[in-house]
This record gives structure tokens, C-alpha cells and sequence, in this order.
């Protein structure tokens, strides 16, 4: 039996009168890695703040192992950890004596701190101040202040925003191990599609204060985008009408200032060959000529009509 750690059910949140969070409703277990998913002002930090306990709903309910931040505020501060979005730290505090000074909330002493600075790869920076810290070695920093009291949940919001990929690859790598060592749960927010389809076992993609889908990236694609991508840059415009295969094509893009078009097909080892022939015949020169599966931005796209990142 799948062991529940987080509950959301009918949670609402309303800032004047904007609905930062729509009537949520989520189901979270141990273990489970899950990403928050969803551009700028989706309502992705609202809702972790509710279930870190920062915000309170308007209405609905949440429960961390069946307990609720009114009745259990004490014992829940013990089993998450959490940081929130470009955290700040005292700047003429050393990273080490940063991490005493947390870990002295918990009641934790040195060996733990040393523990936890193994943990994030910071044992050679102990010393230094943390204005010094580059950005990857600062997120380091944040996780490894929400890591001291062996958190059962983690919540992180962003916690890779601006990161290189090799820094970004670290810190996933850290949670990964935590994982496979502490059985940890994590939910954490991002920009990112290659954070959540790389890290985390559940997507949850959000909008507009409310849940458009959620599934593994496997159901995600397979439920809820159907097709291939064929995109080509040619010589000179082409309608849609004189394409081949017709009845294969699902959606057609054409930009008349870039000469490049997007096809999306049902099959392309189908439909390719034809619009070969056609090209070759009707002698247009093809610039790029690229195929691939789509891609959760490609569902992203298609859901909200929009980019991520925009
Ligand atoms: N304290 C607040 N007061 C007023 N409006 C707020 C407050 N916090 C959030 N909002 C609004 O609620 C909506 C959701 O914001 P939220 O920060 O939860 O989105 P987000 O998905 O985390 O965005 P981002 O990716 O930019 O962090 C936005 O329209 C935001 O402007």
C-alpha cells in the first residue's frame, strides 16, 4: 500500500482579486518525486507556501501525514524541510557558521552540520562568507539549510532558477541520492521541462491557479499529445493545401518571414516520403529538414497556448 504524505483537497487561495489558487486538489506518497510545473503566476509558490504552512487557504484542506498545520504545527516543522525561492543569507555569517546557527533551531549540533555540508559538496567552502558563494554553491546552501533535521518532505521552490546545467545536474543528483538513501518526498517547483521530466516522477502542470494535467511524462505525452514533428526551412512559402498526404497532417505552421514550417503528423515514416517527392518534384530547396517526437513543451504549448518561460 501507497503510503500518503501530502493531501490537498479543495484548497483555494485569493489575493484581492486575483485567484492565485483555484481549487486544487492533489494526492502525494512517500518517496514520490513531484514537480510543480507552470509559467509565471501559475500559482505553483502559493500552493507550496499553504503546504509549508507560510499561507493559509481561504478554503479547502491540507494535511501532511494526516495532520494539519492549526493542530500539529510543532510536530510538522520537524518533518519538512523547505526553501523558498532566492533565499538570502547573512552576509558576514560563514557558511559553516550559517549552518550552526539553523541547525541550533533544531537543537543539532556539529557533526550534523558536517554532515549536511558532505551532503551539498560544501565541505571546502565552510569557510568562506556567503556573499562569496557563486549561485550553484548558494542553492547548494539553501538545500542543505532545508536538509538539517533529516526532513521526511521537502519543499523547494525553483531551487535550480538560474543555474548552469552542471550546477542544475548537481543538485538533482543530490536529491536523487537522498532519495535512494532517506525514501524522501519531495515536491518542488520549476520552470524547467527537463528538471521535472528528469527528476521527479509526477508532473503537475499548473496554469492559472488551477491543474491542466498530472500523470508521469509517459502518460502525459501518450494521454494528451498525439503526433510527430517534421520542422523545415525551404526557399519559398508553402500552403498547406498543396501538401501531400493530407489526411496525415494534424496541425500546419508556416512563417513567411523565416521560410519555416512545422508540421505536425500522425506518422512521420508515413507521411515523410511523400513530402519528399513532392519537394524534389516541384524542385523547392530544402534549408534544415528536422523530425522528432513531441516533447511535454510541445504539451505545454498546445495546453496553455503559451511557452513556458513566457
Ligand atoms: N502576496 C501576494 N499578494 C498579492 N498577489 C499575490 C501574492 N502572492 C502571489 N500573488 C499573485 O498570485 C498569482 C500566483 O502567484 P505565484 O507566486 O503563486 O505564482 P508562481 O506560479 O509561483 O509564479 P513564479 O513562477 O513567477 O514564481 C500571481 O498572479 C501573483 O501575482
Amino acid at each position: 500500500m501507497k503510503e500518503v504524505q501530502i493531501e490537498v483537497a479543495g484548497v483555494i487561495k485569493h489575493f484581492k482579486d486575483v485567484k492565485a489558487v483555484n481549487g486544487i486538489d492533489l494526492t502525494i506518497y512517500k518517496g514520490e518525486f513531484v514537480a510543480l510545473l507552470g509559467p509565471n503566476g501559475a500559482g505553483k509558490t502559493t500552493l507550496v507556501e499553504m503546504i509549508e504552512g507560510i499561507q493559509k487557504p481561504d478554503s479547502g484542506e491540507i494535511k501532511l501525514k494526516g495532520m494539519t498545520w492549526a493542530e500539529n504545527a510543532r510536530k510538522l516543522h520537524q518533518i519538512i524541510g523547505l526553501s523558498l525561492q532566492e533565499t538570502r543569507f547573512i552576509e558576514k555569517l560563514r557558511v559553516r557558521e550559517t549552518l550552526e546557527l539553523f541547525a541550533s533551531f533544531y537543537g543539532l549540533g556539529s557533526e550534523r552540520v558536517e554532515r549536511v555540508l558532505e551532503l551539498v559538496n560544501l565541505t571546502e567552502k565552510q569557510k568562506a562568507f556567503t556573499d562569496k558563494l557563486s549561485g550553484g554553491q548558494r542553492q547548494r546552501m539553501a538545500l542543505g539549510i532545508s536538509l538539517l533535521n533529516e526532513p521526511e518532505i521537502l519543499l523547494l521552490d525553483e531551487p535550480t532558477t538560474g543555474l548552469d546545467p552542471n550546477a542544475r545536474r548537481e543538485l538533482w543528483d543530490i536529491l536523487l541520492n537522498l532519495r535512494k538513501r532517506k525514501g524522501t518526498t519531495l515536491i518542488l517547483t520549476t520552470h524547467y521541462m527537463e528538471e521535472a521530466a528528469y527528476l521527479c516522477d509526477r508532473i503537475v502542470i499548473m496554469d492559472q491557479g488551477s491543474i491542466l494535467a498530472e500523470g508521469t511524462l509517459k502518460q502525459l505525452l501518450s494521454k494528451h499529445v498525439k503526433g510527430e514533428i517534421i520542422d523545415f526551412s525551404i526557399d519559398r512559402p508553402l500552403e498547406k493545401e498543396a501538401l501531400p498526404g493530407q489526411q496525415a497532417i494534424l496541425n500546419y505552421t508556416f512563417e513567411k518571414e523565416t521560410l519555416s514550417g512545422e508540421l505536425l503528423v500522425t506518422d512521420i515514416v508515413e507521411f515523410l516520403p511523400d513530402f519528399l517527392l513532392y519537394v524534389q518534384k516541384e524542385k523547392i530547396r530544402i534549408d534544415s529538414l528536422e523530425c522528432r517526437k513531441l516533447t511535454l513543451d510541445d504539451l505545454f504549448t498546445s495546453m496553455t497556448g503559451r511557452h513556458i518561460n513566457q
